[in-house]
């Protein structure tokens, strides 16, 4: 019998938020380390580049900071090395990658959060060694910026979400569970796994027609 007020849950949504993290030079030798907590942490990698920015893109990167005291040495630091640019992925992305960088500046991370990356990898309050977008339209416009020829399609959630299962993946799947009922192997987990890709409509079919080995 359910729970009392057991009902009223809310149903399980389907979301996933991007977010971009940087890689900054001070810590890009530590990139394979920081890109392994990353995976750990439950984030997909969605895209990775390597880029050596310009004094001028980093100026449009930290745009907002234009006229501040540290300005024109972070645009300095910025620039004197080559950054790790990530499009990460996951629920709650981009509050999550923030609280796993911890505060900006390194020192006081050190002291008040000493987990954190900035506090394992950063020196300072500039060279903190990673960067993370603060908000969704940030991210986004963060993400263009590093990878301008990616079409950044906003995630299904929702009915758009339920919509998209139902047609790409669901009819699948319920096969694939139908025969693993029948079935009930040792290990239901790999099987199905074996399964879809046996049974994968997107497969490439090799055509039945006649083929020739073309001799050499
Ligand atoms: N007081 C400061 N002195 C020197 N550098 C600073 C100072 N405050 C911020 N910075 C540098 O400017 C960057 C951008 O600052 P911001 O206030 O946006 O912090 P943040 O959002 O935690 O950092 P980021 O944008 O890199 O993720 C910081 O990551 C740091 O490298």
């Amino acid at each position: 019998m359910p729970e009392e007020g057991e009902n009223k849950m809310s149903k399980p949504q389907i979301y996933v938020e991007r977010t971009l993290a940087v890689i900054k030079p001070d810590a890009v030798h530590h990139a394979d380390e920081i890109e392994d907590v990353i995976t750990r942490s439950g984030f997909s990698v969605l895209q990775k580049r390597k880029v050596q920015l310009t004094p001028e893109q980093s100026s449009e990167f930290y745009a907002e900071h234009f006229g501040k005291m540290f300005f024109p040495s972070l645009i300095t630091y910025m620039s004197s090395g080559p950054v790790v640019a990530l499009v990460l992925a996951k629920d709650q992305a981009i509050s999550s990658w923030r609280e796993l960088i911890g505060p900006t500046n390194s020192l006081i991370a050190k002291q008040t959060h000493p987990d954190c990356l900035r506090a394992k990898y950063g020196t300072d309050d500039q060279q903190n060694a990673l960067h993370g977008s603060d908000s969704f339209t940030t991210a986004e416009k963060e993400i263009r910026f590093f990878f301008p020829d990616s079409i950044v399609e906003p995630i299904p959630i929702g009915e758009a979400a339920k919509s998209y299962l139902a047609r790409t993946v669901n009819p699948t799947v319920l096969k694939g569970l139908t025969e693993l009922c029948k079935k009930k192997p040792n290990d239901p987990i790999t099987w199905l796994a074996n399964w879809l890709l046996e049974n994968n409509p997107n497969k490439p079919k090799v055509g039945g027609g006649n083929y020739k080995v073309e001799e050499s």
